[in-house]
């Protein structure tokens, strides 16, 4: 395919982020032109703008929790819409200028997230090292290879496209630790149910009255709706205002999660939706019994029937 006609993906870069080795291995990898940011906003920043059809983000660590720019950058600003998420194993490795040895080691930069990925490895390793931020794993690299910082804690791909190598592989304290990427799109008609769905919300307190959370979390007990997660983050406005973020089990074109969505948007403020997509863990949803689809349809029938005389 030639470059013009590539489909444009935002993604924090530089080149040989973890965030790239996710847009690379989207199905339609092929036919996207992956283009690097300097920053998550920066890459949403892209698809509101129109430079981009797409962008690719961390939103989740299994290790380090919510990646926060992520998060707060989805619940403001122009609307965007999660597409699609997907889970990439991570593993760190101890990046460094060729011929340097540990003992030389001073400082070691990072993303903020991995970091905390690779604490116990560090604290044993290299109990006085500094630890420093960048702005991504790569940019940590690109940072060491012009003699910025001693070393970088990156995937061990990323090292070959700075010069670097490897000093220390695996330095990672948890095995098996996943992060969670979204794809966002402009707004537009959800992703088709795929049967195995979840949905994403942002939504706020309107007074924050005793129990408002618990009528939050209720409007999709009450429909059945099994929520996957639930984040508690500040608005920015002032100290004790918060906003949350939601995933739940199910489609918006599912009856239950409409429903539950229809009771937030009259009994909550400033409800987002974020988009409904495939869950990348393929998990089946638990539906309580009388809240299927036809169980809705049903409902709503007999009442229709009723309004109109015809018990
Ligand atoms: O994509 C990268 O390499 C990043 O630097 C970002 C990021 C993140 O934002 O969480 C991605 C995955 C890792 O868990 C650590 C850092």
């Amino acid at each position: 395919m030639s470059h013009a006609s590539r489909r444009r993906y935002a993604y924090l870069g530089p080149s040989g982020t973890f965030t790239e080795a996710a847009l690379l291995s989207l199905p339609e990898a092929e036919q996207i032109e992956g283009v690097a940011y300097p920053s998550v906003p920066a890459a949403f920043d892209a698809v509101r703008g129109g430079e981009c059809e797409a962008a690719v983000a961390a939103i989740e660590s299994s290790v380090e929790g919510a990646v926060t720019a992520t998060i707060d950058e989805l619940a403001s600003g122009e609307p965007l819409m999660i597409v699609r998420e997907l889970l990439l194993p991570i593993s760190f490795a101890l990046l460094v200028r060729p011929g340097t040895d540990l003992d030389s080691v001073k400082t070691v930069a990072s993303h903020p997230v991995a970091m905390p990925q690779c604490r116990r490895w560090l604290g044993q390793e290299l109990p006085d090292v500094r630890w420093e931020t960048a702005a991504s794993n790569a940019e940590a690299a690109r940072q060491v290879r012009d003699g910025v910082f001693d070393a970088a804690l990156a995937g061990a791909f990323t090292a070959a496209r700075y010069g670097l190598e490897v000093l220390a592989d695996d330095v990672h304290d948890n095995v098996g630790a996943q992060t969670r990427f979204v794809v966002v799109t402009r707004p537009g008609t959800p992703t088709e149910p795929s049967g195995l769905d979840k949905t994403s919300i942002t939504v706020g307190l309107r007074d924050n009255h005793p129990g408002e959370l618990m009528e939050i979390l209720e409007e999709f007990a009450r429909r059945g709706v099994n929520l996957c997660r639930i984040e508690s983050r500040p608005t920015g406005e002032a100290m004790g205002k918060y906003y949350f973020c939601i995933d739940c089990e199910g489609h918006i074109a599912d009856e239950r999660v409409g429903e539950a969505l229809l009771g937030l948007r009259r009994n909550s403020a400033h409800l987002r939706f974020l988009g409904s997509y495939p869950r990348a863990d393929r998990q089946a949803p638990t539906i309580r019994p009388g809240n299927t689809d036809e169980e809705f349809a049903a409902a709503r029938n007999w009442l229709a029937a009723v309004r109109d005389g015809n018990r």
